[in-house]
C-alpha cells in the first residue's frame, strides 16, 4: 500500500515536470489569442464548437511541444540563468531523451488532430510556427543576433492566424492585422524583461539587445516599438474590422503602455522595467478580449 502511494506521488511529480516543460503560462495567452482569431473569423454568429475545440487542443499541444523542444535545446543556457535554472532539465528531473520523446509525441498528436479534425492548412501553418520558434529562433537567431526576438516574433504572432485558418480554411487580411499587433508587441514585451534580466543574459552569453547595445538604446527601442504598436492597433478600427468600443480600449491601453515606455526611457529602474513587462501581458490579454467583445456588440 505504502509503495503504491509513493509510486503515485512520484508519477504526479513527473507529470508536473512534463507540464512545466510546456511553459503553460505563456502558452495560455498564445492559445487565448488563437481562440480570438477563431471567433473573429466568423462575421456573424459563432464558429463550429467542434472546430473550436479541436483547433484549440491541437494548437495548445503543438505550442507545448515547441516550448519543450526549446527547453531541450537550451538546457545548458537555462542552467546558467537565475530565471530558468529551476526548469526540469537543468535540475536533472527529466532526461533529454524523455523531453525529446514528450515533445515529438505531443507535437505529433497535435498536428494529427489539426490535419484530421480541422484542416490541412492549419496543420501546415502550425508546423511552420513550431519550426519557426523551436528551430529558427532557438537554434539560429537567439545565440547570434540582438534582433532575434524581432524576427522570431513572427512565430509568436501566428496564433490568431492559426485560429482564423482553422475556422475559414484560409488566411484573411483581418487575420494579418492581428498578426501585426502581436508582432509589434513582442519587442517591448521581451525587452522590458531583458532590461532587468540583462546580467542573466550576459552570463549565458546571449546577445540580447541590452547586452549588446546597452540600456538606453534598448529603452529607446521599446519606446519606438510601443509607438508603432499604438499605430498598428488603430488599424482594425480604420479598416472597419472592429468598432468604437475596440477603438476606445486600444487607445486607453495604448496610452497606458506608452506611459510605461516613456517613463522607462527617461527614468529607468529595474522595478519599473518589471512593471512594464507585467503590463505588457495585461495589455495584450485585454486588447484581444476587447476585439472579441467588440465583435459581438450590436452596432
Ligand atoms: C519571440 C517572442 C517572445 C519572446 C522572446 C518572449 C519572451 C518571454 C520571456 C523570456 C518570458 C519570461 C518567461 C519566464 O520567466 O518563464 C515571457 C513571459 C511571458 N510571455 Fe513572452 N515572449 C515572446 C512572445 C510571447 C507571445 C507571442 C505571448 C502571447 C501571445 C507571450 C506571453 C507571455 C506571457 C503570458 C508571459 C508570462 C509568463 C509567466 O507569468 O510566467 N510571449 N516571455
Ligand atoms: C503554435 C505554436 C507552435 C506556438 C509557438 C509560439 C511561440 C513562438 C511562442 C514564443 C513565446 C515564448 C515561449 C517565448 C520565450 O522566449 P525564450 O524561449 O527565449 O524564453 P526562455 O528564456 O524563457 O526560454
Amino acid at each position: 500500500m505504502k509503495t503504491l502511494t509513493l509510486d503515485s506521488a512520484d508519477a504526479l511529480r513527473r507529470l508536473r515536470h512534463f507540464y512545466v516543460l510546456t511553459k503553460p503560462r505563456v502558452n495560455t495567452l498564445i492559445v487565448f489569442c488563437a481562440m480570438i482569431g477563431m471567433f473573429l473569423a466568423v462575421p456573424e454568429g459563432l464558429p463550429s464548437a467542434q472546430i473550436v475545440l479541436f483547433a484549440t487542443l491541437g494548437i495548445a499541444c503543438v505550442a507545448g511541444a515547441a516550448a519543450a523542444m526549446n527547453c531541450l535545446i537550451e538546457q545548458q543556457i537555462d542552467a546558467r540563468m537565475a530565471r530558468t535554472r529551476a526548469r526540469p532539465l537543468p535540475r536533472g528531473e527529466l532526461s533529454s531523451a524523455e523531453t525529446l520523446a514528450f515533445s515529438l509525441v505531443l507535437g505529433g498528436a497535435g498536428l494529427l488532430l489539426l490535419y484530421n479534425a480541422v484542416n490541412p492548412l492549419t496543420m501546415w501553418l502550425t508546423l511552420a510556427t513550431f519550426v519557426g520558434y523551436a528551430v529558427v529562433y532557438t537554434v539560429f537567431l537567439k545565440p547570434r543576433t540582438p534582433q532575434n526576438i524581432v524576427i522570431g516574433g513572427a512565430s509568436g504572432a501566428m496564433p490568431p492566424v492559426l485560429g482564423w485558418a482553422a475556422v475559414t480554411g484560409e488566411v484573411g487580411s483581418d487575420a494579418l492585422l492581428l498578426f501585426l499587433i502581436i508582432f509589434a508587441w513582442t519587442p517591448p514585451h521581451f525587452w522590458a524583461l531583458a532590461l532587468y534580466r540583462s546580467a542573466d543574459y550576459a552570463r549565458a552569453g546571449l546577445p540580447m539587445l541590452p547586452v549588446t547595445h546597452g540600456s538606453r538604446y534598448t529603452r529607446l527601442s521599446v519606446l519606438l516599438y510601443t509607438i508603432i504598436l499604438f499605430a498598428v492597433t488603430l488599424l482594425p478600427f480604420a479598416t472597419r474590422m472592429s468598432g468604437a468600443a475596440y477603438l476606445a480600449a486600444a487607445v486607453v491601453l495604448g496610452l497606458a503602455f506608452l506611459r510605461y515606455a516613456w517613463r522607462l526611457y527617461v527614468d529607468y529602474s529595474d522595478k519599473l522595467s518589471q512593471q512594464t513587462f507585467r503590463f505588457s501581458i495585461v495589455y495584450l490579454s485585454s486588447l484581444f478580449a476587447a476585439l472579441l467583445v467588440d465583435h459581438y456588440l450590436p452596432y
